[in-house]
């Protein structure tokens, strides 16, 4: 049984199309993802492919013009809104994107022993400050006094002390050093290798490859590839998906080679496969309906001609 089980997950908006109509988008459309107990599982993906949306539904904290349909469930039983309320900010840690989510009227050395649990909270707030390259002294300080690397890191040490077991990471390395970005993800690993599953969310495909036990590749919303972080390697020959197959060669490091067109915004989505107009393979059975996530050479892929 996976600690994280996510089964189509749908996340869709009302919005007001002039006049009187209203119509839904939906933004995210069945997801799957599992992420076991000791293990860091990356979602990687463009800009508005859903990554946050993902986040924020496993928490529970969609904006209220959102609804959500599919199955989350923690450790075994559904998460209500109910579980939810028991378990945020503590067996559930998310680390937001935004630092925004500090609060600003807070020291931060505060907010960071509040979410501490078990122990001496004041030390676990001093020891994770130090490894994560933050000088004691920042603990005295309000969110606005810190640079946005700092803001960030406070973020971050907030879910390393508070004992969760399942951390949701959206973003946590953006403008950080890389020595940080290392010290930053090696302590994912370590809360990973003591228990804890992490759901690591990242534009940074290579550094999180370092981490990574799996990778989920998000796309228009959807998960068009779920594979082992060593499958991203030398061309890509070992992916599935066409797509993410693109993403890893168009990483500098690799071929740099761009991929033509760009992603479907919500309201218009194709009608079969979503990256069927920029796909090299597509063919007519490709755009005739959405292919379903299949098991593939130890992974899955969302695509027809996938071997
Ligand atoms: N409150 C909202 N109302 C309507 N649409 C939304 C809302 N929030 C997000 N969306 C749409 O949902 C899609 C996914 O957004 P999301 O923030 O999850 O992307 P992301 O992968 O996290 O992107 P980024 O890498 O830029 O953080 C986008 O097309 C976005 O426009
Ligand atoms: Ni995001």
């Amino acid at each position: 049984m996976a600690l994280l089980e996510i089964r189509g997950l749908t996340v869709a908006f009302a919005q007001y199309a002039g006049g009187w109509r209203r119509r839904t988008i939906q933004a995210v459309r069945d997801i799957e993802l599992d992420v076991e107990a000791g293990e860091i599982v990356a979602v990687v993906g463009s800009s508005g492919s859903g990554k946050s949306l993902l986040a924020h539904a496993i928490l529970g904290i969609l904006p209220p013009n959102a609804s959500m349909t599919g199955s989350v469930r923690y450790d075994g039983e559904p998460l209500t809104p109910e579980r939810l309320d028991k378990l945020r900010g503590r067996e559930l840690a998310l680390i937001p994107q935004s630092v925004a989510y500090l609060d600003p009227l807070m020291r931060v050395g505060e907010q960071v022993r509040h979410s501490a649990a078990g122990g001496d909270p004041a030390e676990s707030q001093r020891r994770a400050f130090r490894r994560l390259g933050l000088p004691e002294e920042a603990a005295r300080r309000y969110p606005f006094q810190l640079s946005g690397g700092m803001a960030r890191r406070v973020l971050v040490s907030t879910a390393v002390v508070s004992g969760a077991r399942l951390i949701v990471a959206d973003e946590p390395t953006p403008g950080l050093h890389e020595d940080v970005v290392r010290e930053t993800l090696g302590q994912f690993r370590e809360l990973a290798d003591s228990g804890c599953g992490v759901l690591l969310i990242t534009h940074d495909i290579a550094s999180a490859l370092t981490v990574a036990d799996r990778v989920a590749v998000l796309y228009a919303g959807t998960t068009v590839e779920i594979a082992d972080a060593g499958d991203f390697a030398g061309e890509g020959d070992a992916l599935r998906h066409p797509y993410a197959r693109a993403l890893w060669r168009a990483l500098p490091q690799n071929a740099f080679e761009p991929i033509p067109g760009h992603q479907p915004s919500p309201d218009r989505l194709p009608p079969g496969c979503l990256f069927a107009p920029r796909c090299a393979l597509a063919t007519a059975a490709c755009e005739q309906a959405r292919p379903e996530m299949r098991q593939l050479r130890g992974g899955k892929a969302r695509c027809i001609h996938a071997t």
